[in-house]
C-alpha cells in the first residue's frame, strides 16, 4: 500500500442542487490531481435507485449510519432557503456522525491559514475567506463569495453564490445569505434567518426573519 493514496468514498446527503455543486467540486479536484476524496453517490429520500448527475442514489438519509459503518464519508447538502429550522432539526434527528463528515475546500478558493474549518464545511471555487474567521459545521460557501476576516459563520449556514460578508459578522445557525447579497461589518444575523438575493444588510436581525432590499427591511417572519 505504500505510496498509494486511498481516496475517501463520499456520499452526498441531498440532491442535485447544492449536492450537485459539491459533487462537481469533487470531480474537478480529482481532475486537478487532488485524490483525497472520490464521489461514490448520494443519499436522498426521494431518489433511491435512481441517478443524480450520473451517480447512484444508494440509500435514504437515515441510512447514514449503515453507510458510515461500511466506510463511507459524508457531505451535508440539504439547504432549502428559508427552511433553516427544518434543515437543522433533520440534521440532528439523523445524528449525522461528525467523524464521518469531510471538509471540502476547492483549490481555487483562497482561505487564510488561520481560518477554522469545522467538519462538513464546503467552500467552492473563487471564494475568499479572510483571516481568523470560523466556518462552523456544514456551512456552505458557494462560488464567488467574499467572507471577511474575524467572521463567525454558524453551523448549517448557506452563503449563496456571489454574496459578500464583511468583517466581524456573526451569523447564527442555519441561516441563508442570498445570491449577491451584502452584509456590512459587525452585523449579527440570528438563527434560521434569510438575507434576500441582492440585498444590503446594514443592521442586526433576529431569529427566523427574512430581510430584503437595500438597505434591507423586514420582508416577513418565517413560520416553520
Ligand atoms: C447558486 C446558488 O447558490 S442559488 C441559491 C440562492 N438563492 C437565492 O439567493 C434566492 C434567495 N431568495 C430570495 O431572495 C427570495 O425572494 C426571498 C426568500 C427573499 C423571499 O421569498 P418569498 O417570501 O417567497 O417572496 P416572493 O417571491 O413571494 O416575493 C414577495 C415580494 O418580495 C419581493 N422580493 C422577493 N425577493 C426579493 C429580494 N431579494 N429583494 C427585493 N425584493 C424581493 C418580490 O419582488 C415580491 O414583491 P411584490 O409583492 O411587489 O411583487
Amino acid at each position: 500500500m505504500e505510496g498509494r493514496t486511498v481516496s475517501k468514498q463520499i456520499l452526498i446527503m441531498g440532491g442535485e442542487g447544492n449536492g450537485g455543486v459539491i459533487a462537481s467540486a469533487i470531480l474537478d479536484m480529482n481532475k486537478k490531481g487532488y485524490k483525497e476524496y472520490e464521489l461514490a453517490g448520494y443519499l436522498n429520500d426521494y431518489e433511491v435507485g435512481n441517478f443524480i448527475n450520473g451517480y447512484p442514489v444508494m440509500g435514504k438519509l437515515d441510512q447514514v449510519h449503515e453507510f458510515g459503518e461500511k466506510g463511507f464519508y459524508f457531505m451535508w447538502a440539504v439547504h432549502m432557503i428559508g427552511h433553516g429550522k427544518k434543515r437543522r432539526d433533520l440534521f440532528y434527528k439523523l445524528k449525522v456522525p461528525e467523524d464521518r463528515l469531510v471538509k471540502i475546500v476547492h483549490p481555487n478558493a483562497f482561505v487564510a491559514d488561520n481560518v477554522t474549518i469545522e467538519p462538513g464545511v464546503f467552500v467552492m471555487a473563487n471564494s475568499y475567506v479572510g483571516p481568523a474567521t470560523i466556518l462552523r459545521k456544514c456551512a456552505l460557501v458557494m462560488a464567488n463569495c467574499v467572507v471577511g476576516h474575524n467572521d463567525d459563520i454558524g453551523e448549517l449556514c448557506h452563503l449563496s453564490a456571489g454574496c459578500n460578508v464583511s468583517s466581524y459578522v456573526k451569523i447564527g445557525y442555519a441561516s441563508d445569505v442570498g445570491l449577491g447579497a451584502a452584509v456590512l461589518e459587525k452585523v449579527r444575523i440570528g438563527n434560521y434567518s434569510v438575507v434576500g438575493a441582492n440585498s444590503l444588510l446594514t443592521k442586526d436581525i433576529e431569529d427566523s426573519v427574512i430581510y430584503v432590499g437595500s438597505p434591507a427591511k423586514l420582508h416577513r417572519r418565517i413560520e416553520e
